[in-house]
């Protein structure tokens, strides 16, 4: 195991009766770092950070955690904060009586007034859990992952069912979070907000990993594509392009070379591209290979 590594997972499986819901999974996550497990419906993310919660035993594989085992609450629990899927906090507490309780679980120290203000519910202190809309529980749930500032902060789908101003909210968050040091392990089915934010992604599908990689490593194996439409009769560009629902896509792994050489023979022709857009590969196409199979 690596002497910086928070989660060590080794060839981890983990079966529900005769169904094999991990299949020899291994990764590591580094101090510090910000790690994405991706995956299609029922790939096996929840599953595995189940075992990594100490939440479920695996059928077989190692899991450390600081280098303990996960189902070593009283090492491992104080240094790791949790947002589940769903946490089931009782509906007749309220907001606050919930973070004081949950706070009292993970052993460690902090304040209501801060955590509350950190997830932006202190609006919503004195309100009970059963009138809180969808998107507030989401940030009560967050707010049982940051309290009492915690090294590893594990998010499972963070950011389902919050609008736009609520996850930049909770993102920002997470940045000041990471700059106090903390280590995240995030799974999302939002591939923009792990794209922008992953230092490294995990790419799962049906029980086992397959890619592993910074953003740029696990699209770089894939061409950047240049799509637009033209008018009706103008003439085609001398480019190797395909036609897709009545606009023009060229593939490429020479992005620039290719895009000058269009822009070059529309200004000599006095065509003009419309809707024309031109970018790298993005993690969805990479997501979409992966899931062909
Ligand atoms: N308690 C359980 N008993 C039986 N099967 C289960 C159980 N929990 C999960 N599974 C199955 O294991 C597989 C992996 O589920 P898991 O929730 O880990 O996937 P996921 O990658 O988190 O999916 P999603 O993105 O849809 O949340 C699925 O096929 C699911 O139906």
């Amino acid at each position: 195991m690596s002497a910086s590594a928070v989660i060590d997972v080794d060839r981890l499986n983990l079966s529900y009766g005769d169904f094999h819901a991990v299949k020899d999974l291994s990764f590591r996550v580094e101090r510090g770092e910000l790690y994405a497990l991706l995956g299609t419906n029922g790939a096996g993310k929840t599953s595995a950070l189940e075992v990594i919660e100490g939440h479920r035993t695996a059928s077989s594989g190692a899991v450390r955690v600081f280098g303990e085992s996960p189902t070593d609450r009283r090492a491992v629990r104080p240094r790791m904060g949790i947002m589940l899927q769903e946490s089931g906090f009782s509906p007749d507490l309220t907001v606050t009586e919930s973070v004081r309780l949950i706070g009292r679980l993970t052993g460690r120290s902090d304040t209501v007034d801060r955590v509350l203000d950190l997830v932006d519910l202190t609006g919503k202190a004195g309100t009970r859990v059963s009138q809180l809309s969808g998107g507030e529980k989401r940030r009560l749930d967050f707010a049982t992952a940051v309290y009492g500032g915690p090294e590893l902060i594990v998010l499972d789908e963070p950011t389902t069912g919050l609008d736009v101003q609520s996850r930049d909210a909770l993102w920002a968050a997470v940045d000041r979070l990471r700059e106090d040091g903390a280590t995240i392990v995030l799974t999302t089915h939002y591939l923009e907000e792990a794209q922008q934010r992953a230092d490294r992604i995990g790419l799962m599908h049906q029980g086992t990993l397959r890619q592993e990689g910074t953003v740029v490593e696990l699209t770089q194996a894939l061409p950047s594509v240049i799509s637009f439409a033209l008018p009706v009769g103008a003439p085609e560009p001398p480019i190797d392009i395909a036609r897709v629902n009545g606009s023009f896509h060229i593939e490429t792994f020479g992005l620039q070379e290719d895009l000058y050489r269009l822009l070059g023979w529309a200004h000599h022709t006095g065509v003009e591209l419309r809707e024309l857009q031109a970018g790298p590969t993005r993690l969805d196409d990479v997501f979409r290979a992966i899931s062909r199979d």
